[in-house]
């Protein structure tokens, strides 16, 4: 049995110590008796492990090389840049990148990760070998795999088999593209058959949804409505809309009661699409994101994603989960004291309510019962959390070490108080 004490646990329990057992949180309170080890946690801030439910562990380190990899920052240059590259693609080459973009993500705290892998490629390279990488490094990071048709379901000339032969091979999750199908009519199709390929396999929906900044695109509206009508809402994540960022009000107003009712969840890639949006705007020149905010006030989870490390679509990223939230907040005016106190929420519980964490892997948060994972955070509470953009210290797994290191944050010497 192992304890950990003086705790400053998120979410304002009061609870200061842990106990842990067998992999699983024994006890979460005060004052919880002995323990054969206790490890002090000196007031730091604990909390859940970080989620990044939106990642392409194929695409890594793709864009790297080759000077400025996608010159206009479009998203339609790094779809066809991708296409041309991937031609060469090989399992071996898809482990070394995956595995690099893993251990960037776990060394910054992240325990789970949703990735969407494309399949439109008659080998399946890419999700061959990340099936592989789920099943192998399950005690370190839990894998949620989508079949993903980068090039369209539609659109890639046998998409659509690819898609179920993904689903049918394991992958946990069907994604998809309407944006990209040729036409608005092939767009609403591909997300027909998407939905019925979920209720088929029984499995979540995760849609690159409206990734552009046309107020017109209105994917979003017949996802959710498909949906809803199955009551499939709260298996399914649009991801990016980005367009409903740039719609009228009137028109937000009438799809926010909409999705209150389908309870369909959002991810929004902050600096992803804050780098891909707006490359067709002058000035005033749009942010790229969706309505974070108001979805969240609105009663419907959103989560905060990476998206992309060094590919085509974005040269940047480290998968350090505390500056997608940083840019996150600021970009949607997530600013208010209130907001940041609870902003943790978008790369911890959100992310892991959007993978189905708690239902479907055994559960996610620090109480009694579930897998002891959680992280410590070099700050002593949630507002100091975020405006210092606070490293993580530790990340425990099943009641171990992770990793664990040292705080950075004042090791400079110099003594200021002397002026
Ligand atoms: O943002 C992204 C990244 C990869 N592929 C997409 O379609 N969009």
């Amino acid at each position: 049995m192992k304890k950990f004490i003086n705790a400053n646990i998120y979410g304002g329990t009061g609870s200061t110590e842990i106990l842990v057992e067998g992999g699983k949180f024994k006890a979460v309170g005060k004052n919880l008796g002995d323990a054969a080890e206790v490890v002090d946690l000196e007031g730091k801030l604990v909390l859940p492990p970080y989620v990044d439910p939106h990642l392409h562990l194929d695409y890594i380190f793709s864009g790297l090389g080759e000077g400025n990899a996608n010159i206009s920052g479009t998203l339609f240059e790094g779809i066809q840049r991708w296409s041309d590259n991937k031609k060469a693609l090989t399992g071996e080459m898809v482990r070394e990148r995956a595995l690099e973009g893993i251990r960037k993500e776990v060394s910054h705290g992240v325990q789970y990760i949703r990735t969407h892998v494309d399949v439109t490629d008659p080998e399946l390279t890419g999700m061959k070998a990340l099936l592989k990488l789920r099943e192998a490094l399950k005690d370190i990071v839990t894998l949620q795999l989508v079949a993903f048709p980068q090039e369209g379901f539609f659109r890639y000339e046998g998409g659509e088999a690819l898609v179920r032969k993904a689903l049918d091979m394991g992958a946990d999750a069907v994604g998809g593209i309407p944006h990209f199908e040729i036409s608005y009519e092939h767009g609403v199709e591909s997300l027909k058959r998407i939905v019925d390929l979920a209720l088929e396999y029984d499995v979540m929906i995760d849609i690159h949804c409206d990734e552009n900044d046309d107020p017109n695109s209105r994917f979003l509206e017949v996802l959710n409505a498909l949906v809803m009508e199955k009551d499939y809402g709260e298996k399914t994540t649009a991801s990016h809309t980005c367009s409903f960022g740039a719609v009228e009000n009137s028109y937000a107003n009438k799809m926010m009661g909409l999705f209150k009712t389908s309870k369909i969840n959002f991810v929004s890639c902050p600096t992803e699409n804050a780098h891909l949006q707006g490359r067709g705007d002058n000035y005033p020149k749009r942010r790229g994101l969706t309505r974070v905010k108001e979805l969240l006030e609105n009663g419907n989870t959103v989560a905060f994603a990476q998206d992309s490390i060094a590919d085509y679509w974005y040269p940047l990223g480290n998968g350090n989960m505390m500056n997608i939230l940083d840019n996150g907040i600021h970009l949607a005016h997530y600013t208010h004291i209130d907001e940041i106190n609870k902003a943790l929420d978008l790369i911890t519980v959100n992310g892991a309510k959007v993978m189905r964490i708690d239902e479907d892997y055994g559960g996610y948060g620090i109480a009694a019962g579930k897998p002891a994972n959680f992280i410590v955070l070099d700050a002593h509470d949630a507002y100091e959390a975020v405006r210092e953009r606070a490293e993580v210290l530790a990340s425990v797994r099943g009641g171990e070490y992770l990793f664990k290191r040292e705080a950075r944050r004042n090791e400079i010497e110099h003594d200021f108080s002397k002026y």
